[in-house]
């Protein structure tokens, strides 16, 4: 089921198709680099987009040129889930098209 946690190990496991992804902190959580802070912003923007859609929805953290996306699923009692996993796969897809890195 898509809102049961997952193990460790099953995480880890699924983490290997996300490069730049990490397991911290009962979460999965990338950094993306960015051209300029306008940039920044407007990845931030198109992953609130995509989160609506899936209504799942991650910590963001807006830097200068950098977004943090962080996630695990509250109803799950905060641990990660194949949704998160989802979510992150979204992201991974829409992210190069704004030269994030
Ligand atoms: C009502 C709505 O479906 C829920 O509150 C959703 C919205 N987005 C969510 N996002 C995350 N990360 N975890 C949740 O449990 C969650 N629940």
């Amino acid at each position: 089921m898509s809102g049961e946690p997952l193990s460790q190990k099953e995480i880890e496991d699924r983490l290997r198709g996300l490069p730049g992804w990490a397991f911290e902190d009962d979460r999965i959580q990338r950094t993306y680099r960015l051209g300029s802070h306008l940039a920044a912003s407007a990845l931030v923007a198109h992953i609130a987009v995509v989160q609506d859609e899936l209504d799942h929805h991650s910590d963001l953290t807006l830097g200068y040129d950098t977004v943090r996306v962080s996630v695990n699923t509250h109803s799950a009692g905060d641990a990660v889930t194949e949704t998160d996993l989802a979510l992150a796969e979204r992201v991974e897809a829409l992210a190069p098209a704004h030269g994030a890195r």
